[in-house]
């Protein structure tokens, strides 16, 4: 029997190191990561067999066997599964084939303490976690339909080995070789305890092999297939953990039949943290289809919107046939309208929530809403309802908002729904662009997803109200009735330039600015600040420009209106000077700092550092009379 001897890719071995130096404080799990890979593959056999049932040889009745010697301290687990060829084991085990384990390992390598549990908790290690217990694992498989079994027999220590072998029937065997320290894995009490806690829900028997009779540990029917008052909250959790290779608890579990013209159980978990791969475009899902309880595939796009694609769970059909295929579940009109169920299942969860549980609801707003948001452009259907749920910070507070708390506090006069959009919260609240609503009163939206900039021109409106950027067009704030105080400072008009001083101004800066700008213009916007841009009202709006700019989805940003605030002194005197000499040299200097100003306060690049640093010495030597 010839052995081949092979290294672990550089990753399985840095993978392993985390696991043996005590990735878990829990060593139980590596039982359930073992149960749970033998269940996958008797359901990866099952499916397979219905086109081929001489796969299963005979042997259709699956489970998995725990064999224990406390002598040789030694613990078996097998299954008649799909088994491994001698590629597959080098394939799954002896490389990183899971991308969940590479951005496990990605992410603790950027994380400063190895040992940070919230974040490694959010991954599973599956197989790997044997090496926590055992010093030596063997892997004893055969696949179905094939002849020839292969042994896999590793250390764990950078090394395995791979060499043909004899076994009866298909599946695997995974023997642990323990460690002293965890000859308590031999004791059929500590078995008894795990399966019960971590495996009861698997829908295949876990059977403990005695001298005096086998016992099955579990449940072995498989959870959605049981009444509801019959699974307890902790059962619904393992089962989440099992199906979702999730380590956090769900925010809500929602089990249900769906009777009528299709029917369908449906066990759906809403979790409570983001998973880490939630923006990974090569993310599977984790909701899994069943028919009639035989496994068909897992993250199927056709079963959820991608706006919901953080929903783990199961859903069980019972009207599609038992033979359909993967590439059949495309364009398939049952599976059409169990998404749609689905899909309606879930908002009405999440509008309950909404309206029961303020608190919990934000927190998984705080979370997912970003990905909700998708929905408002991708889901025409389900819009109105989104809509209605979104949340949003404002400039009221600290807090979340509904659209429908925020119109209930329009100002008398107040036409639009006034949005400002960036990256950062406040960095927005600190924008010129909101002076002037601040001064009026007007409650203005603080958006941050990128995914904001995306909806909002296709969504166009609340309640027949429109949201408008206060970042583009005219700010149109005559119409809305002031606060008391402000009107009378709108009156004072010797606080501001001259109409004709003004128009000698801008026209001076026009020049200077040439293409440069679209226009300038006199602001009604602005209260403190000099000046600011503003995207033209039929353009872009000015961040969303630039987050195309980011993506490259645009070539260059397009000239913006720059906007100047009469009230302000500076302005005020450089009126002064424009309508004595409108070419004095200073203005012309003074409308390029006016336009880098405004682009500064906007967060960007200046085209020209340098010339701006000089002109700006320029203008302080002057201040100082040098
Ligand atoms: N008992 C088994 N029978 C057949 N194949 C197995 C068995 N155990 C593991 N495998 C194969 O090895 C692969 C790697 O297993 P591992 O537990 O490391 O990751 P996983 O199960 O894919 O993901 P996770 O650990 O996140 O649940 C599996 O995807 C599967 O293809």
């Amino acid at each position: 029997m010839t052995e081949e001897k092979m290294r672990f890719e550089a990753e399985v071995s840095r993978l392993l190191d985390i696991v043996v130096h005590s990735l878990y404080s829990n060593k139980d799990i590596f039982l359930r990561e073992l149960i749970s890979n033998a269940s996958d593959a008797c359901d990866k056999l099952r499916y397979e067999a219905i086109a081929k049932p001489e796969l299963l040889a005979g042997d259709a009745e699956f489970k998995v066997r725990l064999l224990t010697d406390n002598v040789r301290n030694v613990l078996t687990i097998a299954d008649n599964g799909i088994g491994m060829n001698k590629a597959d084991l080098i394939d799954n085990l002896g490389t990183i084939a899971n991308s969940g384990t590479a951005k496990f390992l990605d992410a603790v390598s950027k994380s400063d303490n190895a040992k940070d549990v919230d974040l490694i908790g959010q991954f599973g290690v599956g197989f790997y976690s044997a090496f926590m217990v055992a010093s030596q694992v063997d892997v004893l498989s055969k696949k179905a339909g094939e002849d020839q079994a292969w042994k896999w027999s590793s250390d764990g220590k950078g090394e395995y080995t791979v060499a043909e072998a004899e076994m009866e029937g298909h599946g695997t065997q995974i023997t642990l070789h323990l460690t002293d320290e965890f000859k308590e894995f031999t004791e059929e009490y500590r078995l008894r305890h795990i399966v019960k806690t971590y495996s009861d829900h698997i829908g295949i028997p876990v059977v403990l092999m005695k001298a005096d009779g086998d016992e099955t540990l579990n449940e072995a029917s498989a959870l959605w297939t049981r009444p509801k008052s019959e699974v307890t909250d902790e059962q619904y959790k393992e089962f989440y953990k099992h199906n979702s290779h999730a380590f956090d608890d769900p925010w809500k579990t929602i089990h249900y039949q769906a009777e009528g013209a299709i029917e369908y159980t449906g066990l759906l978990y809403l979790p409570t943290m983001r998973p880490f791969d939630l923006y990974d475009p090569q993310r599977k899902g984790h909701l899994k289809l069943y028919v009639r309880k035989v496994f068909i595939t897992e993250g199927a796009d056709e079963l959820l919107p991608p706006w919901l694609r953080f929903v783990s769970g199961v859903v069980d059909s019972q009207d599609l046939p038992l033979n359909v295929s993967r590439e059949m579940l495309q364009h398939n009109p049952v599976l059409t309208k169990i998404k749609n169920g689905l899909t309606k299942k879930v908002l009405s969860e999440l509008e309950t929530a909404a309206k029961k549980d303020g608190e919990g609801f934000d927190k998984f707003w705080e979370t997912f809403g970003s990905v909700v948001k998708e929905g408002l452009y991708e889901d025409q259907s389900n819009r109105d309802r989104i809509l209605k749920i979104a949340k949003f910070r404002s400039t009221k507070g600290d807090g979340w908002t509904t659209l429908a708390e925020y119109v209930e506090r329009m100002k008398e006069g107040q036409k639009a729904i006034y949005y400002i959009s960036g990256e950062d919260i406040d960095a927005l609240k600190r924008s010129p662009q909101l002076e002037g609503f601040a001064a009026k009163g007007i409650e203005v939206l603080l958006l941050t997803d990128p995914v904001d900039e995306f909806w909002m021109p296709s969504v166009g409106q609340f309640e027949e109200k429109d949201f408008k950027s206060v970042t583009r067009g005219g700010a149109d704030l005559n119409d809305v009735k002031s606060d008391d105080n402000e009107d009378s400072k709108d009156e004072k008009k010797d606080d501001t330039a001259s109409d004709a001083s003004l128009d000698a101004l801008i026209a001076s800066i026009k020049i200077a600015l040439g293409t440069g700008v679209k226009d300038v213009r006199e602001s009604d916007r602005l209260t403190s600040s000099a000046c600011c841009l503003i995207a033209d009202e039929m353009g872009m709006d000015l961040r969303m420009e630039r987050l195309m700019k980011q993506h490259n989805r645009v070539d260059e940003i397009s000239p913006r209106i720059l906007e100047i605030n009469p009230k302000h002194s500076l302005i005020k005197k450089l009126s002064d000077v424009a309508i004595k000499d409108a070419k004095a040299p200073i203005l012309h200097d003074a409308a390029l700092l006016l336009l880098d100003q405004a682009r500064i306060l906007e967060g960007e690049a200046l085209p020209d550092p340098v010339s701006f640093a000089r002109r700006l010495d320029l203008i302080m030597e002057k201040g100082l009379g040098a």
